[in-house]
C-alpha cells in the first residue's frame, strides 16, 4: 500500500547509476506508481530523463551520498552500477535504510576481490584460477603463478573497461597501464585470472522475491573486449548444465541475500560450469528480455524489491538483442536509421539517450524476435546495422 507519487504517503525508490538499465528500471516502477528519483555522476543520463528527479554527485565520495540519501529518505536505494561508496551503504543500512538487494551485496560486487573471494574460497564454486596484484612487480609475480594466457582488470570496473588479455610476459606492462587507465576507481589493484576456453558464455537471471527463488531461461551472449555485443533467449543447454548453473545461480544469490533480480555470468566450458562474476541488479545481455519474456528483468526486479510475487516468469518467444556503440568522443551527434531498423516486422529499439558519445560506449541496442534465436540473432543484428550514429563535423 503506498501513496501516488509526489504526495506525503509515496513509495520513494531512488536509483544510484542513471543509464539505459536504471532507464528502464525506472519506467517499471512508474508503472507501479512509484516515485523516482535518478542519481548519476553526470547531467542528462538517460534514467534521469524519465525519473520525477535526479542529482548530479559523485557517488564514491561517502558524505555526498550520505546527504543525498538523508534529503531524499527514500524507501528503496537501489544500486544500478558497481562504483558507489558501498561502505556508507551498509552504514545507511545499519540506520535503517533499505539497499537492494543488500547493502553487503553491493559492497561484495562493487569490487571483483569480494565476490571472487565469496565464490571461489567460502561457496567453494568453479572459476578461473585468480590473483591479485597492486604494483607491477607484484603483477608480473601473479602472471608467473597463473600463467598465460590470462585475463588482466580493474578490481572496480565494468563493461570490460580496462580488461586485456595477457599472452605472454611480454604484455605484462602494457596490461598494466592499460588497467590503471580503465578502472573506475584510484585504486591500483587488479585481478589475474587464468583464461578460461569456454564452448559459451551466459547469463543466468535469477530472481530473489516473495514468491521464492525463480531462473529466466538461460541467455547466450558473445563479448568483444569484455563487453557485451549481441545476446539471445534461450540458449541451448544439455540436463547437466541446466543443473550445474541454477545450483551455482542460487548458490551466489542465497549468499548475497535481499530481494531484486541478479545476472548470474557462468562460461559452460568442457569440464563443467564455471562461475565469473553476479550483478545484484539487471544485466545489460538481459535487455533482450524486453522483447522475450512476459515481464521483462527490469519489471522483475521492480516486483521483487517492492515485496511483490513473481509467481512465473514466461518466455514469450525466443529473442535477441544487438548493441550499436559509438567510435569517438563527440556531443555533436544524431541516432539515424531507426526508420530503416523498424520497417521489419518483430523488431524493436531503444536509443538510450546518452548526451555524449565515448569510444566504444553503448548508445542503443535492437531487439528481435523469432521462431528461432539463430533468426531473432540476425534479425537484430540486420537492425543495429541500420542504425547509425551521425557524428556533426566539428565533433
Ligand atoms: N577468465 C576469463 N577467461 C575467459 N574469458 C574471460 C575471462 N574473464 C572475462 N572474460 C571475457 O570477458 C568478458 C567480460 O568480463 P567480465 O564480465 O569479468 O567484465 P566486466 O567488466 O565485469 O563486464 P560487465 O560489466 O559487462 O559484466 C566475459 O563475459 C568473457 O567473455
Ligand atoms: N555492464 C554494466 C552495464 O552495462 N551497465 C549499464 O551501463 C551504464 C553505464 O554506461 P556508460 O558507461 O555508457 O555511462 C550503467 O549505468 C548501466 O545502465
Ligand atoms: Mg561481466
Amino acid at each position: 500500500m503506498y501513496g501516488s507519487p509526489l504526495s506525503a504517503k509515496a513509495k520513494k525508490m531512488m536509483l544510484l547509476g542513471s543509464g539505459e538499465l536504471g532507464k528502464e528500471v525506472i519506467l517499471e516502477a512508474q508503472r507501479l506508481g512509484v516515485e523516482t528519483i535518478a542519481v548519476d555522476r553526470y547531467e542528462n543520463a538517460p534514467a534521469m530523463q524519465v525519473a520525477h528527479r535526479s542529482y548530479v554527485i559523485d557517488m564514491l565520495d561517502a558524505s555526498a551520498l550520505r546527504s543525498v540519501i538523508e534529503q531524499e529518505k527514500p524507501d528503496l536505494i537501489v544500486p544500478e552500477i558497481e562504483a558507489i561508496a558501498t561502505e556508507e551503504l551498509v552504514k545507511l543500512e545499519q540506520e535503517g535504510f533499505r539497499v537492494i538487494p543488500t547493502a553487503n551485496a553491493s559492497r561484495l560486487t562493487m569490487d571483483r576481490e569480494g565476490i571472487r573471494r565469496l565464490a571461489a574460497e567460502e561457496l567453494g564454486l568453479r572459476t578461473a584460477r585468480y590473483a591479485f596484484a597492486d604494483t607491477l612487480d607484484e603483477l608480473t609475480q601473479a602472471v608467473g603463478e597463473i600463467g598465460t594466457p590470462c585475463v588482466i582488470k580493474p578490481i572496480m570496473s565494468s563493461s570490460g573497461k580496462g580488461q586485456s588479455v595477457c599472452r605472454s610476459s611480454a604484455d605484462i606492462e602494457g596490461c598494466w597501464n592499460f588497467a590503471q587507465e580503465g578502472g573506475r576507481a584510484k585504486k591500483a589493484r587488479v585481478i589475474v585470472e587464468s583464461f578460461v576456453t569456454f564452448e559459451s558464455e551466459i547469463t543466468l537471471l535469477t530472481v530473489r522475491s516473495v514468491s521464492g527463488t525463480t531462473f529466466c531461461a538461460p541467455i547466450g551472449h558473445v563479448q568483444k573486449d569484455g563487453d557485451y555485443i549481441e545476446s539471445w533467449q534461450p540458449h541451448q543447454m544439455n540436463v547437466s548444465q541446466i543443473e550445474e548453473a541454477e545450483h551455482i545461480a542460487k548458490t551466489i544469490t542465497d549468499a548475497l541475500g535481499g530481494y531484486g533480480l541478479f545476472g548470474v555470468e557462468l562460461f559452460l566450458a568442457e569440464d563443467g560450469v564455471y562461475f565469473s562474476e553476479v550483478s545484484p541488479r539487471p544485466h545489460d545481455t538481459g535487455m533482450v528480455t524486453m522483447i522475450s519474456q512476459d515481464l521483462s528483468e527490469f519489471a522483475l526486479h521492480v516486483r521483487a524489491i517492492l515485496g511483490l510475487p513473481v509467481p512465473a516468469v514466461r518466455l514469450v518467444t525466443p529473442g535477441a538483442s544487438h548493441t550499436l556503440k559509438a567510435d569517438r568522443n563527440s556531443t555533436q551527434f544524431e541516432i539515424a536509421g531507426v526508420e530503416e531498423a523498424l520497417a521489419s516486422p518483430d523488431v524493436q529499439v531503444r536509443v538510450f539517450g546518452k548526451p555524449e558519445t565515448k569510444p566504444g560506449r553503448r548508445m542503443a541496442v535492437a531487439l528481435a524476435a523469432a521462431e528461432h534465436t539463430d533468426k531473432a540473432r540476425e534479425l537484430a543484428s540486420e537492425a543495429a546495422g541500420r542504425l547509425q550514429i551521425r557524428y556533426s563535423p566539428e565533433s
